[in-house]
């Protein structure tokens, strides 16, 4: 069957001026209060889902140009990955709009005929501006998010992946048009974005950038969820199994041409293993590439010739040894899979982030020092990843902090769509994927509603103050401490635990009889809703 050709629109950027029209189109929309209905974001749900099947050949396309991305990882990642986030929010998303009750612990039983419940809202007007290793992915993966919680939305695409910046554009064409709009450029573009008032950030890409992007938010106290990068270590110890551990860290780094935010910029070796990791590092690179690198349909080109120029810089910067790859075509954007190794923390290759398909690898004498160099180069990285015995893995998970982290394999943490992905301190804020998704772009409010028959209940909070009212309050609500002033649990034997569990919890016999009282009226009230009493 031949071919059919597909054709992408040029890339354009979006005027300058017509940008605050824009946005201002979105906020309206959103105080139409027409995103809110449930029934609405599940058709533009639904629609976003077959945009990404009609388009697909169009997505192949645009992400072949951009990024020389293989057909299986754009479907993989990308169309697939995309498919199963709309799907997600199609089936869970009644179930996540529904109001959560609040009882018992949240709730003393005083409180519990105030209806305390979680409303979940849409946070409002929200701006999404996305990074180029996954164009699309980091487009609309979040925005599925925004449309699962109500939210109106403008998304700012990576001018460094154009054709896929166009492809969204047709994408959008599908949605609502007064609800979603889709801003295309670079700096002047989205600084242009960030003038306008947001009731969200979401940001993928650069620590340097991600902080331009707070800094503005915090004029307007606008809230952010950034999802930045990392220097991300990995552990690898003499207990691991070296093979797999070559294996699964060389697909991490192969995967996307290494052009992944979680994938590994180090690994801290002990030294006892070195050689045999870097000779199953080599072994597993010609299982990957029968071919060589170069010939294998399956490998991604770096983005452009800036990255290309910083990743070259990084290898011309090392005072290591290349011990796997090396291979380099300017022309072509292709670098191979490269391993590098060093001696020092103080090395490009391990002090910059990598985020292509060179990493190094960095001899140590034992896990301690191991974890001492990882919290120098960054304390707080988007991903950690540990291959050693189950109890170096929970040292390795106890000294140090990461956004996410995987054990015993490359970014699996990572690798699934349901579960929630962010970084920590300057690797992100916030998360997103799954549920997080639905809950980045939602403000949970609590509400409670007071019946009017509680008036007399209500007494103890009214002046004229009444200190016999307030301590029969608090008979009825604290609990007894079963602690001494040093922070000793002090152990009363059984009276004490008869007492806790007939005295509901109370330390008097006058306290016990009042909330026996109360559940009685409760239980009674309750029942009596419900037509039993
Ligand atoms: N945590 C995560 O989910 C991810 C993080 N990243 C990180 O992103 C970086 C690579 O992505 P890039 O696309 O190069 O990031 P980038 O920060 O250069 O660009 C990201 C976005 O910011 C915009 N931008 C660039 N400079 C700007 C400025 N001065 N003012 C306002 N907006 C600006 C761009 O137009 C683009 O849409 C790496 O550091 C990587 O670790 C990448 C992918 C995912
Ligand atoms: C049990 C049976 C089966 C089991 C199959 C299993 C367990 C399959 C496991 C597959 C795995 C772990 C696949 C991993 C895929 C990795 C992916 C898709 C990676 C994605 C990476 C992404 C999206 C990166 C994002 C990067 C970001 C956000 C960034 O840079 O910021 C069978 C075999 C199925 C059947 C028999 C029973």
């Amino acid at each position: 069957m031949a071919a059919t050709k597909v054709t992408i629109p040029e890339y354009r950027e979006t005027a300058l001026d017509a940008i605050p029209a824009i946005c201002q189109k979105v906020r309206d929309t959103f105080q139409t209060h027409k995103t809110k209905d449930a029934e609405f974001r599940l058709v533009q749900l639904r629609k976003l889902y077959w945009a990404l099947v009609d388009l697909t050949p169009q997505i192949k396309e645009a992400l072949r140009k951009d990024l020389g991305k293989s057909e299986y990882e754009t479907v993989f990642t990308e169309i697939d990955w995309l498919k199963n986030d709309c799907m997600f929010q199609i089936r869970h998303l009644k179930n996540f709009m529904k109001d959560e009750k609040l009882g018992s612990p949240h709730v003393p039983l005083t409180y519990s005929f105030m209806n305390y419940r979680i409303k979940k809202d849409p946070i409002g007007a929200v701006l999404i501006i996305s990074a180029y290793n996954y164009p699309l992915h980091l487009l609309l993966s979040p925005f599925v998010g925004a449309i699962a919680a109500g939210c109106t939305a403008v998304l700012k695409p990576t001018e460094m992946a154009p054709h896929t910046a166009m492809v969204a554009v047709e994408i959008l064409k599908r949605l609502d048009p007064d609800a979603y709009a889709i801003v295309n450029g670079a700096i002047p573009e989205t600084t242009a974005l960030l003038d306008q008032k947001w009731d969200k950030i979401l940001y993928t890409g650069s620590a340097t950038v991600g902080a331009i992007i707070a800094k503005k938010a915090a004029e307007t106290l606008t809230p952010v969820c950034l999802e930045l990068g990392g220097r991300n270590p990995a552990f690898v110890t003499k207990n691991a199994n070296i093979a797999l551990a070559a294996r699964r860290l060389l697909w991490g780094k192969a995967h996307n041409a290494g052009q992944v935010c979680m994938s590994h910029n180090y690994i801290l070796v002990e030294r006892e293993v070195v050689d045999s990791l870097i000779a199953h590092l080599n072994e597993s690179f010609r299982e990957f590439f029968p071919n060589g690198a170069k010939a294998s349909p399956d490998l991604s080109r770096v983005v452009n010739a800036r990255h290309f120029a910083r990743l070259k810089k990084m290898l011309d910067n090392t005072k290591g040894k290349i011990v796997m790859g090396g291979q380099m075509d300017e022309k072509e954007l292709f670098i191979e899979p490269t391993a590098v190794l060093v001696d020092s923390m103080d090395d490009s290759m391990v002090q910059e982030e990598s985020f292509g398909p060179i990493f190094s690898i960095f001899p140590v004498d034992n896990l301690d020092q191991a974890l001492g160099i990882a919290n120098k180069v960054h304390r707080t990285p988007l991903t950690l990843f540990s291959f050693g015995t189950k109890d170096e893995n929970n040292k390795v998970l106890n000294e140090m902090l990461s956004g996410g982290a995987t054990i015993n394999d490359s970014f699996t943490h990572g690798s699934l769509g349901t579960v929630p992905f962010g970084g920590v301190g300057d690797s992100g804020w916030g998360s997103y994927r799954g549920k997080a998704s639905f809950d980045c772009f939602t403000h949970h409010r609590t509400v409670a509603e007071t019946p009017a028959w509680m008036e007399a209940l209500l007494r103890v909070r009214y002046m004229p103050y009444d200190w016999a009212k307030l301590r029969q309050m608090a008979r009825l609500s604290e609990t007894a401490p079963n602690f001494d002033r040093e922070g000793r649990i002090v152990r009363k034997g059984l009276g004490y635990w008869l007492g806790v569990i007939f005295g509901l919890g109370s330390g008097s016999a006058k306290g016990a009889l009042l909330r026996w009282a109360l559940v009685v009226a409760v239980g009674y009230a309750v029942a009596a809703r419900r037509g039993m009493a």
